[in-house]
């Protein structure tokens, strides 16, 4: 059989961020897009949109267990998980096939081929693609943009890969509603589903590795949401998983901690360890491409691996693995190929992050921990939500903003959120972090509309003590 290669002037691989490149501006261009999996990638399939929708009806259900206090007696009827889960569903999958249909079909993309098999790199600039009927056919190109994204990383644990377990890729698809959850895993997409399960009424384990959830955040803010956590669910902290096995439909996770060995039994079990880089299964290696020891391919200010003309962006070489990351580098990596003598480095100053958990979580900047270990002189400061009105309308008792700062300049260093729409809160401080906006200027020089909840931000500004 005659093996096909073919040169075009840009090879995409992955249709996440990477599908975002291709505008008008292409029109000239000989492209070919490579994606083995479900067009739209990560966020739009199985990460921050299925989840944010799961999220929002999570937090409609635990609407009523709080609402008492505020002198509302309502109760959850019923949990419908089916309908929940085919809205969402119902929604994404055609948006994902009107994107590839707009790809493949129409005519906007004549002079885009669609690939939809899995590439690996031979050589420099050298992909094979293996298509889904087994054939093979090598495409070359001058310039390539890496956008191939990650997946979940699955622990070395004896018995896991024999007891059924889910990651987030397929756990928003279950048939029905589990009565228990075990999830391994204490980070984002471990704090996400506790949430949007427990929610639903389903009881929830969750064991960590270490002594807090959310270890990462500023440690004020990992306390509270670990001490809030262990009111709700089952958490386990300081546990090591030595084995799994299953009993009929029971999935006992065996551990060992500080209480020595324990069984959890539970109908399904989540593993959320963390992801890891496609670097390796796309054989970056063979590219002549070079990763860092987390497997993230390395790029340079604008984008550019070692080889030129070679692009990455977002999970498959970012440690950040965020959805506006990959969008903001696939901007930098789009204007980089147009633009060859008028390039622009990517912008990662001051990158944001939420979980959306409960209670929201939202930082950005340094934590507390980072300033104190790079020996940066700061300040810090700590506003309640229950010290404003719009908290006492909520009755909030837990949350909080806490700023870091430069005594000197006023310069934000730092913020962290914890407390209802804290992804919404947090937006005033990126703004004035990345526009240079010093605290005080921030807190008088403009109006704070009364009484709502940016008045929490106002507050922790002013309680600042600058030099
Ligand atoms: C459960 C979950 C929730 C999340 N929630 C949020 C959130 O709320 N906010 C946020 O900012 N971020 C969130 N993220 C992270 C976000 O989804 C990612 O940062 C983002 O999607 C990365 O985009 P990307 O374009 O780099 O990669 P992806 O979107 O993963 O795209 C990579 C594509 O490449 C394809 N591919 C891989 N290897 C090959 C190959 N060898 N050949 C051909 N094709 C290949 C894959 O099939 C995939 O379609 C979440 C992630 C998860 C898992
Ligand atoms: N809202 C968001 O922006 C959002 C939501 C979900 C996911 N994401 C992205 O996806 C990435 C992956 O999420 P994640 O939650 O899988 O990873 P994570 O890196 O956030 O957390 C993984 C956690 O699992 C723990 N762990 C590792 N091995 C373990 C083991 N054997 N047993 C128990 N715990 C173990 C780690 O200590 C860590 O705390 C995130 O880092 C984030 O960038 C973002």
């Amino acid at each position: 059989m005659i093996h096909v290669v073919r040169n075009f002037d840009l090879v995409i691989i992955g249709t996440g961020s990477g599908n975002s490149i291709l505008d008008p501006r292409f029109a000239g261009w000989d492209v070919a897009v490579v994606e083995k999996g479900t067009f739209g990638g990560t966020c739009l399939n199985v990460g921050c949109i299925p989840t944010k929708m799961f999220v929002h009806t999570a937090d409609v259900a635990a609407t009523p267990a709080g609402s008492s206090r505020l002198g509302v007696d309502e109760h959850v009827d019923r949990v419908r998980w089916p309908d929940i889960r085919d809205r969402i569903f119902g929604r994404i999958d055609p948006i994902a096939a009107g994107g590839r249909e707009y790809r493949v079909n129409n005519a906007d993309n004549k002079n885009v081929t669609v690939y939809e098999g899995e590439g690996r790199f031979t050589a420099p600039k050298t992909l094979l693609v293996t298509l889904p009927d087994g054939t093979q056919e090598t495409v070359t190109a001058d310039k390539f943009v890496l956008a191939a994204g990650g997946r979940p990383v699955i622990p070395d644990v004896p018995g896991l890969a024999d007891v059924g377990f889910h990651t987030s890729d397929t756990i928003m698809r279950l048939a029905e509603l589990p009565r228990r959850l075990t999830i391994m895993g204490s980070g984002f997409i471990a704090a996400e589903f506790a949430h949007v399960f427990s929610s639903f009424g389903v009881e929830v384990t969750v064991v960590a590795r270490s002594g807090a959830l959310l270890r990462s955040e500023d440690d004020a803010v990992s306390a509270r949401f670990t001490e809030l956590a262990s009111a709700k669910w089952d958490v386990r902290l300081d546990r090591k998983t030595v084995r799994a096995d299953r009993d009929g439909d029971v999935i006992r996770v065996h551990l060992e901690g500080p209480g020595g060995a324990e069984t959890v039994e539970s109908d399904v079990l989540l593993v959320a360890v963390g992801r890891t880089p496609n670097s390796d299964l796309l054989d970056v290696t063979a590219g002549g491409i070079t990763t860092a020891p987390s497997g993230h391919v390395l790029v340079d200010d604008y984008q550019q691996t070692v080889v030129d003309g070679v692009y990455a962006l977002g999970d498959i070489s970012s440690p950040y693995e965020l959805k506006h990351v990959a969008n903001h580098e696939a901007r930098i990596v789009q204007h980089n190929l147009l633009n060859p003598n008028a390039r622009r480095a990517a912008d990662h100053r001051f990158v944001p992050h939420a979980v959306f958990t409960s209670p929201q979580i939202a930082a950005v900047g340094l934590t507390e921990r980072e300033l104190k270990a790079a020996g940066t002189r700061y300040v810090s400061a700590v506003q309640d939500y229950a010290g404003i009105a719009y908290g006492w309308a909520m009755e909030d008792t837990t949350g909080f903003v806490k700023l870091l700062a430069d005594p000197g300049t006023g310069l934000l260093l730092g913020a962290h959120v914890i407390g209802p729409q804290a992804s919404t809160v947090i937006q005033p401080l990126i703004q004035a972090m990345s526009f240079g906006l010093d605290a005080h200027r921030m807190a008088g020089g403009q109006y704070w509309i009364h009484p709502g909840m940016p008045e929490v931000v106002e507050n922790a500004l002013l309680n600042l003590t600058l030099d």
